[in-house]
């Protein structure tokens, strides 16, 4: 079992290795739910292998079955289809408490009349374990929580952050293999979330524990995560690091889903080597890497980052994808400049402009402007 430690660099999360036994796995695991008589099926057939040491996360729409895959890895819920491994070991039909797995929920479910210590020690104490265990290992999960000093104080005279790392201390505590955390940040501010999703990156890497995180909020997935599983509709829809993820994103729904992207469809018009040339409007052409993939007369829907396209009133030169259109809308965001420009076509493209040097604008509303990006950050998805 993974020992805790605390203190600066005692500990060093395992980095996933691949070969190595996972951690959890999801063998086409499908959950089907009878309500008011009609079948809903939450999960459809999700396969997945967690690493041991990883920070994973599920992350989805409202309803697209995270919550249910996560309580089918916890032994809340049974599959209806599938096998559920605990490393290695078939643990579809084996009960919760018998599982070595801990859950974090979104309310803390702190004792209110108990102080921090206390809360943290009560499993520990319940298993009997001998006070002086019960002492260090306490005192050192405060530690890595970053709560000692604050023992003797109540719930309620704590922040929200800070009653959230006591209900993390309590299930690092009893050593779980892995901790399953279920939209843990969700009810505090925005600040704060974000300050936690640092701490707890910085509390899974010194613990070195398996996280799984389910989530909506897919910068949080972005900031914390080794690997995401991006869902939908039951299915995952890609499984790959938030690079990947956000830079490669294999469907348009992940596209849309993670952070601001432009859809965009054309025509190819010629393959030349690794690259097809595209077209859009009449003065239009995108290059998008083929990958051997496009043939000729094709229609293709790719995606751009608004932040890799570059804004000018004059026709840049080059091997570039290039639109020409007309600015709809330009908004001042402080850090970075907005627009919204049309194409002839009618299709939208959103520009994020850095005001790394300087903070003028280099287009008004209604002047045409000419967009234009390297081939390889257009990406054509199926
Ligand atoms: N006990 C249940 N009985 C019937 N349907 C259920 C049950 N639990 C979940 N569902 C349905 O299964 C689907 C997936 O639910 P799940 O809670 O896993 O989604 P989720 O992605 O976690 O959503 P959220 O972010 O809103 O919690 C939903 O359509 C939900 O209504």
């Amino acid at each position: 079992m993974t020992e805790i430690q605390a203190g600066p660099g005692a500990a060093v999360s395992a980095a996933p290795v691949s070969g190595d036994v996972p951690a959890i796995e999801l063998d086409n695991v499908v959950k089907e739910y009878v309500s008011h008589g009609e079948v809903v099926r939450a999960v459809k057939g999700v396969s997945l292998a967690i690493a041991e040491g990883e920070f994973f996360s599920l992350l989805g729409p409202s309803g697209c079955g995270k919550t249910t895959s996560m309580r089918m890895i916890a032994g809340f819920e049974d599959p209806t289809q599938g096998v559920v491994r605990l490393h290695g070991e078939d643990v579809t039909n084996v009960p919760p408490n018998k599982r070595d797995i801990n859950m974090v929920f979104q309310s803390y479910a702190l004792f209110p009349h108990m102080n921090v210590w206390d809360n943290v020690a009560f499993g520990l104490k319940r298993k009997k374990v001998p006070d002086a265990e019960i002492k260090r290992r306490v005192g050192e999960i405060l530690e890595v929580v970053d709560l000692t000093g604050r023992e003797k104080r109540r719930p309620k005279e704590m922040s929200g952050g800070q009653q959230q790392r006591v209900a993390l201390a309590r299930a690092l505590v009893n050593r779980p293999r892995a901790l399953l955390l279920d939209e843990p940040l969700g009810a505090l501010d925005l600040k704060l979330r974000q300050a936690m999703q640092i701490e707890l990156k910085r509390i899974q890497r010194e613990v070195g524990i398996t996280f799984v995180y389910v989530t909506h909020d897919q910068s949080e997935a972005l900031t914390m995560s080794d690997r995401i599983a991006v869902m939908n509709d039951g299915l995952v829809e890609q499984l790959a690091e938030p690079r990947e993820i956000y830079e490669r994103p294999a469907s348009k729904f992940v596209a849309g889903f993670i952070g601001t992207s432009n859809l965009l469809s054309g025509t190819v018009q010629q393959v030349a080597g690794d690259t097809a040339v595209l077209a859009l409007g009449a003065s239009d052409r995108i290059l998008v890497p083929a990958d051997g993939a496009l043939s000729t007369g094709a229609t293709v829907d790719l995606t751009v980052r608004p932040e890799k396209i570059k804004i000018a009133k004059e026709q840049p030169e080059g091997d570039l994808s290039v639109v020409r259109g007309t600015v709809a809308e330009v908004v001042y965001l402080g850090t970075y400049n907005s627009y919204v420009v049309v194409l002839g076509d009618g299709a939208e493209i959103t520009v994020f402009e850095q005001n790394a040097h300087d903070s003028t604008i280099t287009a008004e509303r209604g002047d045409t402007v000419w967009l234009s990006w390297q081939p390889w950050h257009s990406y054509a998805l199926r």
